[in-house]
């Protein structure tokens, strides 16, 4: 039966979210009770009952639905939630509502945790001068030991633990495995201690390294095995491989291991790149269970003072997603060496006396041309390459015009919301995305979800309006 060109139920539906709009709970409640309608349909938008009450603001009708177990993790085409749509309308007794189940979501208060950015490791640093704990933590049989050789991670060959994606799983040794390796290396060797934790189990990773019978927990400790062969280190078991590239193995990895093996990286790339004492060139000695070089030569000024040169570096870089003055555009670049048809995040290296707001406006004029005003800080993420720390912000424009920087860009261009979302939300790319500019699919996409660009670009449309 159909009435006004529309199928019955479709009206009753549109009706619904009618109801949900107005804040019409006796309606409401009536077409729940008959069972009528689907309480998670969507219309054409991908708009939800909730999120049409949430938009207006109708708390009670937010509380009839999450009473009749409504789903709140729906998101619309747009990528966006209820609780999104209310965080940007200021509807607080709809967030209330929302919050009293459990259901707020990402985009409100919390910190967000990018991939590399969660570490379970203590790092436990007032134990790197005990010489006698850290001898005895390496020689526990439950201690897991990384191996890098020339900075790539020994992992086990072509693990395939989930349907779809393929994971790097980073290699346990135990100091059996590699005792003969120490005894190799002798004093020349750079064994890095990462911290005492435990991984939380997780579905892609199948055999989470044990804490001891009294439940103490799991040391972790670093090894540089470069100067050994690769036919050594490979011959330790079966099924070992070199990651060699860090692309894309440093991105496939179990996200409650990415972090450890992003803070060991950091750590043996400076131990790599900083052979001798960068204040008057002499041998310098790795102290502190890998976190510092003492310089050999007697009265050298970096014994005296604060001096930096003897601690593991850190690179802070600016990458930031940037707003149209009206709101509805975002500016993303193509850099030289980037795959395929991909568009990111503006980024570029911290300048020293700068702040953070200055760096995202100077990088973003040099790169573009254009003009930012504020700058909000979004998140952080550690960037094991070799040791950079991304700085996460959203900024906005107070103008337009485009000029590329064609030293470093590509280009740089200007994307609707809507050619953003359907890149975020649209079908799988092709695995020859990455590699072949002619591959099938969208005209331009963005960075996985590992990267921190790809997270700023969905915070930006979960925060924007979308009428
Ligand atoms: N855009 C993105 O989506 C992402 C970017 N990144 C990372 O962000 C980092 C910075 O971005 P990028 O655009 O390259 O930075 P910049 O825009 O600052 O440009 C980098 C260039 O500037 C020079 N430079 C100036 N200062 C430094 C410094 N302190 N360290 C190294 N080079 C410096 C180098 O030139 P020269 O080579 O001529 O010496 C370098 O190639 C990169 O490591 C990149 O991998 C990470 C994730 C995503
Ligand atoms: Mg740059
Ligand atoms: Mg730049
Ligand atoms: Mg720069
Ligand atoms: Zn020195």
């Amino acid at each position: 039966m159909e009435t006004d060109g529309l199928p019955i139920q479709k009206q009753f539906q549109e009706h619904f979210f009618t109801c949900a709009t107005r804040g019409d709970v006796k309606t409401m409640e009536e077409v729940l009770q008959h069972g009528t309608v689907n309480i998670n349909a969507t219309n054409d938008h991908g708009w939800t009952a909730l999120m049409f009450a949430a938009r207006t603001g109708q708390d009670k009708v937010v509380r009839l639905l999450l009473d009749h177990g409504c789903d709140t993790t729906v998101m619309n085409k747009s990528c966006q939630t209820a609780a999104d749509i209310a965080t940007f309308w200021n509807h607080t007794a709809v967030l209330n509502e929302l919050e009293k189940k459990g259901q707020t979501s990402g985009s409100q208060a919390q910190n967000v945790c990018n991939y590399f950015g969660y570490n379970p490791l203590d790092r436990c640093a007032h134990k790197r001068k005990d010489a006698q704990w850290l001898e005895e933590k390496l020689r526990d049989q439950s201690t897991v030991i990384l191996l890098f050789h020339d900075l790539g991670l020994v992992v086990a060959k072509g693990e395939k633990l989930a349907a779809q994606a393929r994971v790097t799983q980073p290699c346990h040794f135990t100091f059996n495995d590699i005792a003969a390796f120490l005894e190799e290396l002798g004093t020349e060797k750079v064994l890095v201690f990462l911290g005492l934790g435990r991984l939380q189990s997780d579905k892609t990773e199948p055999s989470p390294p044990t804490s001891d019978k009294e439940g103490h927990l799991t040391a972790w400790f670093a090894l540089d095995v470069t100067s050994i062969s690769q036919e050594k280190i490979l011959s330790i078991k079966e099924g070992l491989e070199i990651a060699s590239s860090p692309f894309p193995g440093l991105f496939q990895l179990p996200e409650k291991e990415a972090g450890i093996v992003a803070q060991a990286r950091s750590l043996l790339a400076w131990h790599q790149r900083y052979k001798f004492c960068p204040t008057c060139g002499s041998t310098a000695l790795v102290e502190e269970a890998g976190y510092k070089h003492t310089c050999q030569k007697e009265g050298c000024p970096s014994l005296k003072g604060v001096h930096n040169t003897s601690y593991p570096r850190t690179d802070p870089v600016v990458i930031m997603l940037i707003v149209s003055p009206d709101g509805k555009k975002c500016l993303l670049g193509r850099g030289k060496r980037f795959p395929g048809r991909m568009y990111s995040c503006l980024a570029g290296f911290m300048e020293p006396g700068e702040t953070i707001e200055d760096a995202v406006r100077r990088e973003v004029y040099e790169e573009s041309g254009v003009r930012v005003g504020r700058v909000q800080y979004h998140s952080s993420q550690p960037f094991p390459l070799p040791a950079s720390l991304m700085i996460g912000c959203l900024g906005y424009a107070t103008s337009e015009n485009i000029t590329v920087d064609k030293e470093e860009l590509e280009d740089a261009q200007w994307f609707t919301r809507q050619q953003v979302a359907e890149v975020q939300t649209g079908a799988p790319l092709p695995t020859d995305a990455l590699t072949n500019p002619r591959a099938e699919g969208p005209s331009f996409f963005l960075p996985p979800a590992q990267a921190i660009a790809h997270q700023l670009v969905k915070a930006w449309l979960r925060m924007s309006p979308n009428l």
